[in-house]
């Protein structure tokens, strides 16, 4: 595996505010491979010859843009994948794709190449390949073009795995040849009590999380990306979110959510370099092409804010188990208070015993620590007048059993009575990308 200096490396915590040194290809040129490209003309109902279709693995500035000089660039380079513990943007676009069927092992190797090149200039900022007006305008333009006069807009995309490549489906046997590398705790979510969980909207081979502070550029990185893997890989669902329900990083305010309370505010930051090993990053117990990445948990999970905005200040309160405009613990006066779960007032307790943030706090769960970078979602309404709101959670956590203990516990959250998990899905998120490198390079040697 190719080593870079240190010093390339962003830490944990970087992120805004720097830039990134283009990637200097060998070839200066890379050719998504023919059946990709193949792909994409028949999307277009257009024939592609030979090389006409390579793209230049820098990407062109932007019209309006300062690519790769601005200061919305968020690394894509480093130990770990971006859009994990880089400060949390406002906006996110959540793909989850299958592979076709009949792809194999270089399909999807060369998806990952090809994505990674993609990536790589999209997080810049950059236009893809030869952008949007190709030389011979008999072809489509490799960039859509709706991101033109755009920054990078703080993009971050972060890819992970599903289960199924390991295992195959049914009886298809090993397709990606990964079986021999299924981590030991990469086992599938049990299912939990309240899960109402639509098969459309769960699962998925590959994952890509992608955040920036405009939807616009967000949309624009998925949808080219989807248009990269036609042929190899295919959209099978997606979800858009706004309004990110979690800080990761301690200069952040904590934002609100749709239940009009400060979330986030107990969330493992991006400074808790101790934490984040203990509990996010993959160490010695995983394998090794996955050490420095983690599991991403995606739950679609469904608000009905009508009857939550009918509950008293009171009630909605004991739910949360914190104040609703501050965000003290009920047992605290300021956000940051650490809760005391033994405090009483008349001999009851003050934070209810089943109160949401006593059932999901660690000394309840044998001190387990997710890291959640949720997005609240509203998907329009139906014929009651109800909006279709709700939370895309997300959390990253170095075993998938982790979020399950915290998962379990809130079993008796007096939350579940305005809330339904309708949709699941679970990767494994390769560490970070090194120049020269592409996307889970390890797990292929
Ligand atoms: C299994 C993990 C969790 C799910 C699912 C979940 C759903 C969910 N949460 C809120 C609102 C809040 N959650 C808060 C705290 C909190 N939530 C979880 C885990 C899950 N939440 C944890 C681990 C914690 C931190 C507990 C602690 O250590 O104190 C809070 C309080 C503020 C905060 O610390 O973030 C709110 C508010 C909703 C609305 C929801 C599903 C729709
Ligand atoms: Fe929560």
């Amino acid at each position: 595996m190719a080593q870079d200096p240190a010093a390339d490396r962003p830490q944990p915590g970087e992120g805004h505010e720097t830039t990134e040194a283009p990637e200097a290809p060998a070839s200066g040129r890379f050719s998504p491979s023919r059946r990709g490209l193949l792909g994409i003309a028949g999307a277009a109902g257009l024939a592609l010859g030979g090389a006409g279709g390579a793209a230049v693995a820098t990407g062109l500035a932007r019209r309006g843009g300062t690519a790769g000089q601005g200061s919305s660039v968020v690394p894509f380079h480093g130990d770990h994948q971006a859009g994990i513990v880089t400060p949390a943007q406002d906006r996110l676009h959540f793909a989850s794709f299958k592979m076709v069927d009949g792809s194999g092992r270089d399909d999807l190797i060369e998806l990952l190449k090809d994505w990674t090149t993609a990536a790589r200039a999209l997080t810049q900022g950059k236009a893809l390949g030869s952008g949007v007006e190709p030389d011979n305008a008999l072809l489509p333009p490799e960039d859509t073009g709706e991101a033109e006069g755009l920054q990078a807009g703080h993009l971050t995309l972060t890819f992970g795995l599903g289960r199924d490549l390991f295992t195959g489906t049914d009886d298809d046997g090993d397709p990606y040849g990964l079986r021999a590398r299924l981590p030991e705790q990469f086992q599938p979510l049990p299912s939990f009590a309240f899960d109402l969980l639509e098969e459309a909207r769960s699962g998925g081979d590959l994952c890509i999380q992608a955040c920036a502070d405009d939807p616009q550029i967000a949309v624009h990185a998925i949808r080219n990306l989807a248009r990269i893997a036609v042929g190899r890989a295919h959209l099978f669902w997606s979800q858009l979110g706004f309004g990110r329900t979690s800080s990761t990083s301690p200069e952040q305010a904590t934002p609100g959510n749709l239940f009009g309370f400060k979330d986030g505010t107990a969330n493992v930051m991006s400074d808790e370099t101790e934490a984040l090993d203990q509990h996010i990053w993959v160490g010695e117990e995983g394998p090794e092409w996955l050490r420095g990445g983690s599991y991403l948990v995606a739950r679609r999970i469904m608000m009905t804010i009508e009857t939550w905005d009918r509950a008293s200040l009171d009630e909605q309160e004991r739910i949360v188990g914190r104040s609703k405009l501050e965000g003290a613990p009920l047992s605290g006066a300021r956000e940051f208070d650490e809760p005391d779960f033994q405090a009483e007032s008349d001999g009851e307790p003050v934070i209810d015993l089943a109160s949401h943030v006593r059932l999901a706090h660690p000394e309840n769960n044998d001190g387990a620590r997710i890291l959640r970078r949720g997005y609240n979602y509203v998907d329009g309404s139906n014929t009651l007048g109800q909006m279709g709101a709700g939370l895309f959670f997300i959390s990253f956590q170095k075993d998938p059993g982790i979020f399950s203990r915290v998962q379990r516990s809130l079993k008796p959250d007096l939350m579940n009575e305005y809330i339904r998990h309708i949709g699941s899905g679970l990767w494994a998120v390769p560490p970070g990308v090194r120049s020269g490198e592409f996307l889970a390079q390890a797990l292929f040697e």
